[in-house]
């Protein structure tokens, strides 16, 4: 059986990966692709300037651009991604689930509302069903669910599978790739030759994102994790792949090979989009690196280099790829965990 899926905000950066996750995907079918007003009523090769590496699918180029308005999106789509800036999400994804639709998003407005659920799907699926006490709330027929920040959601899964040895602190530096800016974010001259000390708002979004998702639902809210986190972002010269640092400290004192093994052993889940081993962890000291490793499991893998003890717990490095894992790819997984669980 197929669902008719659309996309909103389908000629941006991130709209366009969803586009190219989409193509052949064995469950959803694309039928609606949103834009500003600027944009609708365009064949959808006109209004988008095609950016990703791989050509547009034919019947996709030819589609017209609709008006992001309810009105404007068939009543038999039954899930739309949202890739929206988010200072238009926050009131437009909302109409949406007024009237009826459900929305895997990957804007970052409401990822921390109480009743909105933040999921990964291999990390913490049964926040999902927080869609009923939203419901409930607002009255919706439709669902708003919501993936991570791109950095947020590259060091999540180490760091839940460090959970059984009590996760304590964590203290993460990250080096980012200009593509999270979006193609206009940062000018060559500023990056090249350059690292950028700052991304706004971002570290404040590691720090109580992950709290939120390494939470335990019980039927009713999430009570967030009591982790600390401490964040530091940085912008480098990399054109996509997330690659942060991470120091963590720990109530119990594993040895490097327990916490590897409860690394590579963190399970995965059964859905299309999912890696077949959610966490790769490298021998080599000098891996992960941004080009070589990024697009490890279709881009959805998250990879993990230089365990190592330290005197209150370890530090290691991880990876992934922040506009697949860490947006579409994101959105499209928690599209399938929704199918997979009845709410569509
Ligand atoms: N988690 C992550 O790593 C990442 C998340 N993001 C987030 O994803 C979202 C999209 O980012 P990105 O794709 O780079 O942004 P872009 O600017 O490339 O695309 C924005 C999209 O939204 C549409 N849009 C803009 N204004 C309006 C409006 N008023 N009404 C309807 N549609 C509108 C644009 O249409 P038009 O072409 O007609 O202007 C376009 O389709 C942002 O919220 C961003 O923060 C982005 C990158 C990575
Ligand atoms: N801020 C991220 C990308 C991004 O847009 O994140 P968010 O989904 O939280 O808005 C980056 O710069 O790499």
């Amino acid at each position: 059986m197929s669902v008719q899926v659309g996309i909103l905000g389908a000629t941006g950066a991130v709209g366009q990966r969803f586009i190219q996750l989409l193509d052949d995907h064995p469950t959803f079918e694309l039928a609606a692709l949103t834009a500003s007003d600027e944009s609708a009523g365009k064949p959808y090769r006109e209004a988008a300037k095609w950016r990703v590496d791989s050509p547009i699918p034919v019947d996709v180029a030819e589609m017209t651009v609709r008006r992001t308005d309810p009105e404007a999106v068939p009543d038999d789509v039954d899930l739309l991604f949202s890739s929206l800036p988010s200072s238009v999400a926050v009131d437009v994804e909302e109409d949406f689930a007024r009237a009826g639709y459900v929305i895997s998003s990957n804007s970052s407005n409401d990822r921390l509302a109480e009743d909105v659920p933040l999921t990964i799907p291999e990390i913490n699926p049964e926040h999902l069903d927080l869609i009923e006490v939203q419901r409930d709330e607002r009255g919706w027929d439709g669902a708003l669910v919501k993936n991570p920040n791109c950095s947020t959601i590259t060091m999540i899964p180490p760091l839940a599978a460090l959970d059984e040895f009590g996760l304590d602190r964590v203290n993460v530096s990250t080096l980012q790739a200009v593509s999270g800016a979006g193609y206009s974010g940062v000018t060559s001259m500023e990056i090249i030759d350059n690292v950028l000390p700052h991304i706004g708002g971002e570290e404040d979004k590691m720090e109580t994102e992950s709290r939120k998702l390494l939470g335990e639902f019980d039927g009713a809210e999430i009570a967030w994790h009591d982790v600390e986190v401490a964040a530091s972002c940085n912008r480098v010269p990399t054109l996509d792949g997330h690659l942060e640092n991470a120091f963590v400290d720990l109530a119990d004192e594993p040895d490097v090979d327990e916490v590897e093994e409860a690394m590579r052993e963190f399970p995965g889940v059964d859905l299309p989009s999912a890696p077949n081993q959610l966490i790769h962890v490298f021998d080599e000291p000098e891996r992960p690196q941004p080009r070589m490793d990024r697009m490890r499991g279709q881009g959805m893998q998250i990879c993990v280099g230089g365990v190592q003890s330290t005197r209150r717990g370890v530090k290691f490095n991880c990876l992934a790829h922040n506009t697949v894992r860490g947006a579409a790819g994101a959105s499209v997984l928690n599209g399938e965990l929704l199918y997979e669980n009845g709410y569509l």
